[in-house]
């Protein structure tokens, strides 16, 4: 056995803690504090979709390893994450037993709802501890749980955490090493949780809960009185879309500082190495290939945090179950459930989270229906392209008074793929088969101020992930298409650049056959094809093939005013159009494929949004010829 294996032998051999409860109790702010992980932590339920694992060391210097689960109301799971968190505490996963120890995460203001939960884990004899998590908040609201009392009358110990503070963790700690030594006891078959009803459970949670807590009333609390105002049938969907169009106008507005200032410190590089290199492949390399591809993603970061800085607010304050609540109706006219309003909206980070979060739907055709439609909601990846081309074709002047026309176009181009979306759901309703909408039950937890901790990481992971793209893929994709639109070089008596000729411009010159119809030069085709593997590494790519087709001694200037110059405003727009729907994306197929298990799905995805996008570019480039009277 190698070292590496008897570590891993070791590991396997700890013994095991897993964090169990309902959806948004603070499981994962407590892991993140346990193992000083970073895990997703936000204020709605169905946050974690995935068995995770860390490890710790207890105050006595025992190591632990843990489990942090996705949230149940109830082992008898319905949507395939409960299913998960069933399997894990039951022991039914293949190669592994059941947790040595259950920590049953509460949330102390919601004892009502949580105590079902804890009482059937009971019955599966395990040996559990207590944890009454969110104290702070309950203490605010005026909530007092006798927690010696809730003790004896579960029979377990109970602790008092704050899962969000520092410290908030050390009575756990302490009440893990107090179990020593551990008992291992294998979990009893789930069968003996049915062997209570749900009616003599819940008479028994009414029992403790009248033991333990004071009959508090929590009238006029902060949270209704939001509510009033933000459900509300007219002011409720008013707000909702004020609240969106402003995000878009912030991402325009907010960002140009910053941009400008990245840009021109690309460009300043960039002049420094022409200046100072000899002409050559080398330079050629860094200056075209690298500056030119690679350079003019990154100065998106800017927009990509602002967006980010968005999402993450209104998730962390509780917002988003409003939003999905709000958006039900409209959303049932359709055939979708409210319950695809979160996944949908994760996919306008990226199609893949979204797609795993489509695991919160109980509905198995729901389900196939909102992995479907996710790639439609505009990915991050996307407002490069976007805004690349928003800023060298729209104006940048005010609509109104008030609006930006650049932040109103980008706000049409999310709407378009919304409402394409909500399309294409209702043709698949009709094809797959309608089944009866169930009502959405949804818990609207009480909303809080973001924490600037869970903020600050957010963004940091952000843009963590996105400089890592950038410096991975995109790099290594712009030094390949370098290569390619250099190599063969010019023939004798050339009369276009020498990338015409390359074997990058003969493939874009090859494809260009297809694209003709819908208004796309050969420039755009070649960089169609690397924008397979990332969508914004279109944009990097026509960075490198346009910097590569200047002639003469004009410096490789930034592309927004290359391509200003050099398309048509209906080239410009078909192209909008196309990344709409944008049909390429490698790793959304591949996360479809293991969701729904078969290729079947992500073939038809790949099919009908190359078919969308084919026809809405070519629609609109006709459209926009006749009106320009080109
Ligand atoms: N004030 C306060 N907020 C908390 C506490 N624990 C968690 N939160 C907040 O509660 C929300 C939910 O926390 P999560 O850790 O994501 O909950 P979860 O149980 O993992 O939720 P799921 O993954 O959806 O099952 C977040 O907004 C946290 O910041 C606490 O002890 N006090
Ligand atoms: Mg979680």
């Amino acid at each position: 056995m190698g070292a590496a294996e008897k570590t891993m032998a070791a590991v396997s051999q700890l013994p095991m803690v897993a964090l169990l409860g309902n959806p948004n109790c603070g499981k994962t702010a407590l892991f993140n504090r346990l193992t000083g992980a970073r895990q997703k932590v936000a204020n709605y339920a169905g946050v974690t979709i995935e068995r995770k694992e860390g490890m710790f060391t207890s105050p006595e210097g025992r190591p632990f390893r843990v489990l942090d689960l996705p949230g149940a109301y109830s082992l008898s799971a319905h949507t395939p994450d409960e299913a998960i968190t069933r399997d894990v505490v039951a022991g039914l996963r293949a190669g592994e037993q059941s947790p040595d120890v259950v920590v049953c995460v509460v949330d102390a203001t919601n004892l009502r709802l949580n105590l079902r939960l804890v009482l059937e884990i009971k019955r599966l004899g395990l040996p559990m501890v207590l944890a009454l998590n969110m104290v702070d908040v309950a203490a605010k609201r005026g909530i007092v749980i006798d927690a010696d009392r809730l003790a004896e009358e579960l029979g377990m110990t109970v602790v008092e955490t704050v899962a969000v503070q520092g410290g908030g963790e050390k009575s756990l700690l302490r009440a893990l090493d107090a179990m020593w030594p551990l008992r291992t006891v294998a979990a009893k078959p789930l069968s003996a949780i049915d062997e209570v009803s749900v009616e003599d459970t819940q008479r028994e949670v009414r029992r403790i809960l009248a033991a333990v807590s004071n009959d508090f009333h929590d009238t006029g609390n902060l949270t209704e009185k939001i509510d009033d105002v933000v459900l509300h049938p007219v002011l409720g969907p008013v707000i909702l879309a004020v609240l969106m169009f402003l995000v878009f106008q912030a991402v325009f507005s907010w960002a140009n500082v910053p941009m400008d200032m990245i840009k021109a410190g690309v460009d300043s590089v960039g002049q420094y190495l022409t200046a100072h290199m000899g002409e050559g492949l080398l330079r050629s390399l860094l200056v075209e290939g690298i500056l030119g591809g690679a350079g003019s993603v990154l100065v998106f970061l800017p927009q990509i945090l602002i967006l980010f800085f968005f999402i993450l607010v209104l998730e962390d304050c509780g917002y988003l179950p409003r939003a999905a609540f709000l958006l039900d109706r409209l959303m049932g006219g359709v055939g979708l459930s409210g319950r695809a309003f979160i996944p949908l909206l994760s996919s306008f980070a990226c199609a893949i989270p979204g797609i795993m979060a489509a695991r919160t739907i109980q509905n198995p055709r729901d389900r196939l229906v909102t992995i479907m439609i996710a790639p439609l909601m505009t990915c991050s990846a996307r407002l490069p392209v976007y805004a690349l081309i928003i800023a060298a074709f729209i104006p940048d002047r005010q609509v109104a008074g008030l609006m930006s026309l650049q932040g109103l176009v980008l706000f049409g181009l999310y709407v378009a793929g919304i409402v394409s979306a909500m399309g294409v759901a209702y043709f698949m309703k009709r094809t797959f088969g309608a089944n009866h909408q169930q009502p959405l039950m949804l818990e609207l937890p009480a909303y809080h101020w973001p924490h600037l901790r869970n903020l600050a990481l957010g963004l940091w992971e952000r843009a963590k992930i996105f400089l890592t793209r950038v410096g991975t893929i995109i790099l290594t994709l712009m030094v390949l298409l370098w290569f390619l639109s250099t190599f063969p070089g010019a023939p004798a008596g050339a009369t276009h650049p020498p990338i015409y000729y390359s074997m990058a411009g003969m493939l874009g010159r090859a494809l260009e056959v297809v694209f003709t119809p819908i208004g796309f030069n050969w420039q755009i085709c070649i960089a169609l094809v690397p924008g397979l593997a990332a969508r914004e590494v279109a944009v990097g790519a026509l960075g490198t093939v346009y910097a590569l087709s200047q002639t003469g001694e004009e410096l490789a200037s930034s592309l927004e005013p290359i391509i200003a110059a050099s398309w048509a405003l209906p080239t410009a727009l078909s192209l909008l159009a196309w990344y709409v729907f944008a049909p390429q994306c490698m790793s959304t197929l591949s996360v479809v494929r293991r969701e729904t298990g078969t290729w079947r799905y992500p073939a038809l995805m790949a099919g009908y949004m190359f078919a969308l996008a084919y026809t809405a570019s070519f629609l609109t480039y006709r459209i926009a010829l006749l009106l320009t009277g080109a």
